[in-house]
């Protein structure tokens, strides 16, 4: 079982978090778009000395000259101190903890280009919600597959993350996890600004899923809400979801309480009830009728559930593990189900009502779940 999450990192008795304690500690952002400039803002008014990368050079000169990402943030003034530059070698100089935000299906090739200027030692964060298609890793896995890091310097960082909220400085919470508690303490600390604060984990796989499997349901949501579906469906497939979603982690090595927490049922309540989130964006506007292509066409951001659709349902094909809503998501962006129809399917197709808690039938699960055995329930 991995350790539990405890009090917010640098939040314990000293009350609210002090910029200084990040002082002259240098930090990197690869990626300007909504999420890594905002987390690049995170940090700066968490204290740290903090350069973000911009694939664009024009991105880099707005963020550095005038203080402003408008294509991504609009209206959202940046600290002064945020620097900004598209060249990974003056990004990464000095850098001790390098977080990532960029699509999950580039981050592999990222990596391959930012690899020779990584100081010695430097952490590695994933921001990422995604799973890489073709080789199912999940981000994680694919920053130790590319640069042969240990764990301890592998993390990421998620939960109800919102990016515009943030932007505005509305107050979050958020989970850093690492295999090394004390790495998780660390990230935690760096990003500790007065309106984020974030708890910690050695839960890498659970923190992680959560973000990426709660995008699936957030499609499903969007789509219901397209429909014209209302709120007791939405209830029904956030409920669902969440099993659906725990089901699928926990075989993998996910702790049942990460995926309950900030990471899991947090991050799925904030991306399920925004409009702001682009998965919901995605799936309301194919539930209005539009197909992938057009949807994907006006979408300006990225939305990682579409393409997380396919992998995750092929690791469930190999698991053994049902993932009804995801399976009719996948259905309904393939155009073989009618939106309308994703939510009469939602509860089961078995002959015979099954319980709501489908874990009685594997014992293994159930007691990694509860701690305890179906059959010595208190
Ligand atoms: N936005 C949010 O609220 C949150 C997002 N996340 C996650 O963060 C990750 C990044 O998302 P987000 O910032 O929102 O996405 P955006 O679509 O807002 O921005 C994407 C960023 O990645 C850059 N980019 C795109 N393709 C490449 C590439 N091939 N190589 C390098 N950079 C590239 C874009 O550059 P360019 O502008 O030049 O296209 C842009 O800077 C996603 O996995 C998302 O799930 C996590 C928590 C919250
Ligand atoms: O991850 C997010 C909030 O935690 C952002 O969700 P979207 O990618 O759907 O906008």
């Amino acid at each position: 079982m991995s350790a539990a999450a405890g009090a917010p990192a640098g939040a314990a008795g000293s009350g609210p978090a002090s910029p200084k304690r990040n002082r002259g500690r240098k930090v990197a952002v690869i990626g300007a778009g909504s999420w890594g400039t905002t987390f690049a803002k995170v940090l700066a008014d968490a204290g740290c000395d903090v350069t973000v990368w911009a694939r664009r050079p024009e991105v880099a000169q707005e963020i550095q000259v005038a203080k402003r990402n408008t294509q991504y943030l609009p209206g959202i003034n940046l600290p002064k101190s945020l620097q900004a530059t598209s060249e990974l070698e003056r990004a990464l100089a000095g850098a001790s903890l390098v977080f990532l935000a960029v699509p999950s299906q580039s981050l592999r090739a990222n990596l391959g280009e930012l690899e020779p200027y990584l100081e010695p030692g430097a952490v590695l964060v994933s921001l990422v919600k995604g799973v890489e298609r073709g080789t199912l890793m999940r981000m994680s896995e694919v920053i130790a597959d590319t640069l042969d890091l240990e764990p301890e310097r592998i993390g990421v960082l998620s939960g109800p993350n919102i990016a515009l909220e943030i932007a505005r400085e509305q107050p979050t919470g958020a989970v850093a996890s690492c295999a090394s508690l004390e790495a998780a303490q660390d990230i935690a600390t760096a990003c500790a600004a007065p309106y984020f604060r974030s708890y910690v984990n050695t839960d890498v796989i659970g923190t992680e899923l959560g973000g990426v499997l709660k995008n699936l349901i957030a499609l499903a949501i969007g789509i219901v809400d397209g429909v014209g579906y209302g709120e007791n469906t939405k209830a029904a497939i956030i409920t669902r979801g969440l099993a659906e979603m725990t089901e699928f982690a926990v075989p993998q090595g996910a702790d049942p309480t990460t995926l309950a927490g900030l990471a899991g049922l947090g991050d799925l309540i904030a991306t399920c009830q925004s409009p702001l989130s682009r998965n919901n964006t995605a799936g309301r506007l194919i539930g209005q009728g539009f197909s992938l292509e057009e949807t994907k066409e006006q979408m300006q951001q990225t939305a990682e559930g579409i393409t997380s659709v396919a992998p995750v349902l092929e690791l469930a094909k190999e698991r053994g593990v049902p993932m009804p809503i995801v399976q009719q998501v996948q259905m309904v962006l393939e155009g073989t189900m009618a939106p309308k129809n994703l939510a009469p399917h939602l509860a089961t197709e078995d002959d015979v009502p099954r319980p709501e808690m489908s874990f009685g039938s594997r014992p293994g699960l159930w007691a990694r779940l509860f701690g305890r055995t179906k059959g010595n329930a208190a």
